[in-house]
């Protein structure tokens, strides 16, 4: 089992992530984990903490001389900005707790029913850890995960589909435009392909911030390369796409994720929906079409593997909402801490550190052996056993 432990407050000293289940050598590349961390902190619609924070990885255990050893890893990424909550945020005494004490509670954050279920009555003390600066430890974690994953081919993407209702068409993604794919949603500020949409949707994003709200919208993650045969039929806890929904759906305000088209799917006729079968020797097995997302029976089947997932808009507004003080009852409106205006493509980049969690954690436990050589070993039966049996063309 690969597991991830992750500690830390928002304006705490930092965040630290333990991984335990990783095999022993894995070549690290820490120049890529921080490439990662840089990639989350991207993205239009940011607020101020952006440019405090310069998220830098700092290993910790479980790596020598640039590979990994087998035993649990674990890292840091120190908060800048906690220089500025010292006597606020620290772990002994606070002087200055009370000054940045927090009453009022945002709806929609954590805040209210965090203090209900933890009694506190500073919901600093909830806020701190529901906020989603937890992510950047999530993706210096994904970052060991897709360097495990390209070893064999695999490689994530994600691109942003919508924020507020302006809404792109997502690009197919496959091995042939892997790369364009990165390139473009790389060098874009939402990380949407569509250059028109992406205009509407930075507007979208000003206008938003002008009138005091927040936006959300929605985004694609996906996988290529990815073998068949991971994840099972056989047990509910198997299906891999019950796994990968509840790992997209644990990222702070996603409320909704679909395997492929699973929406649209929903209304379709089944002729148009399940993705043909067809061989030709040329080509092997394969289809035209992947609605499915690439898992067929909580398996992957070979296709790309990707998921849709939906983003609430950030529950922090300049123009703040109804709210109580908890301290006497009283009508008043919401706490406003410093905020981002739309994090959707911070999102996407924590949704592909998922969607990296989830396949290694399957892919070790089809391949799994202590050292990478082991694994590549078994790997490579495996695919022998795939073009002998099924003429399986396309790994
Ligand atoms: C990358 C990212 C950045 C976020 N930034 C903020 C923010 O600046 N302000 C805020 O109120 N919520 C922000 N959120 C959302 C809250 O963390 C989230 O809504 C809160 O923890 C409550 O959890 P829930 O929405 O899943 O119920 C962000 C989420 C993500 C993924
Ligand atoms: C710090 C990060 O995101 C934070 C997530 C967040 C929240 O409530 O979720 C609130 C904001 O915190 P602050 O008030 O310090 O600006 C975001 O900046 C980060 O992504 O690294």
């Amino acid at each position: 089992m690969l597991k991830l432990i992750t500690s830390g407050e928002s304006h705490g000293k930092g965040l630290v992530g333990i991984i335990e289940g990783m095999p022993a050598g894995l070549k690290v590349d820490e120049g890529y984990i921080n490439n990662e961390l840089t990639r989350r902190q991207k993205g239009y619609g940011r607020g101020g903490r952006m440019s405090i924070e310069k998220d830098k990885v700092e290993i910790i255990g479980g790596v020598r001389n640039g590979e990994t050893l087998g035993g649990p890893i674990s890292f840091v990424i120190w908060n800048n900005d906690y220089a500025n909550w010292q006597e606020i945020m620290g772990a002994g005494e606070c002087p200055r707790a009370e000054e940045r004490m927090v009453v009022r509670p945002r709806p929609g954050h954590a805040d209210l029913p965090g203090a209900i279920k933890y009694n506190h009555q500073d919901m600093r003390n909830i806020l701190e850890r529901a906020s989603a600066r937890e992510t950047a430890a999530r993706v210096a974690a994904g970052a060991f995960f897709k360097q495990l994953l390209a070893c064999f081919g695999i490689y994530i993407y994600s691109q942003v589909i919508s924020i507020g209702e302006v809404k792109a068409e997502p690009v197919r993604v496959n091995r042939e435009n892997l790369e364009e794919v990165w390139e473009k949603t790389e060098t874009s500020p939402v990380r949407c392909m569509d250059r028109d949409k992406e205009a509407q949707m930075i507007g979208m994003i000003e206008r938003a911030k002008k009138e005091g709200e927040s936006l959300g919208g929605s985004l694609e993650v996906g996988a290529v390369g990815v073998v068949p045969g991971l994840g099972s039929h056989v047990s509910w806890e198997k299906r891999l796409d019950g796994r990968l929904a509840q790992l997209i759906m644990s990222i702070p305000a996603i409320k909704a994720v679909e395997i492929g088209e699973g929406i649209n799917n929903a209304s379709r006729l089944g002729s148009k929906v399940h993705d043909e079968i067809y061989y030709t020797e040329e080509k092997g097995i394969y289809r035209l079409t992947n609605r499915s997302g690439g898992i067929e029976g909580g398996i992957t089947n070979g296709e790309t593997v990707f998921l849709r997932a939906y983003m609430k808009p950030i529950p922090t507004l300049y123009k703040p909402l109804s709210s109580i003080d908890i301290r006497n009852w009283e009508e008043v409106k919401a706490e406003v801490e410093r905020s981002d205006i739309c994090a959707v493509p911070a999102a996407a980049v924590v949704a592909e550190a998922m969607l990296a969690y989830g396949l290694a954690e399957a892919f070790l436990e089809k391949f799994g052996g202590d050292n990478m050589e082991h694994i590549k070993e078994a790997y490579k039966n495996y695919i022998n056993y795939m073009g002998r049996v099924w003429r399986w063309k396309r790994i």
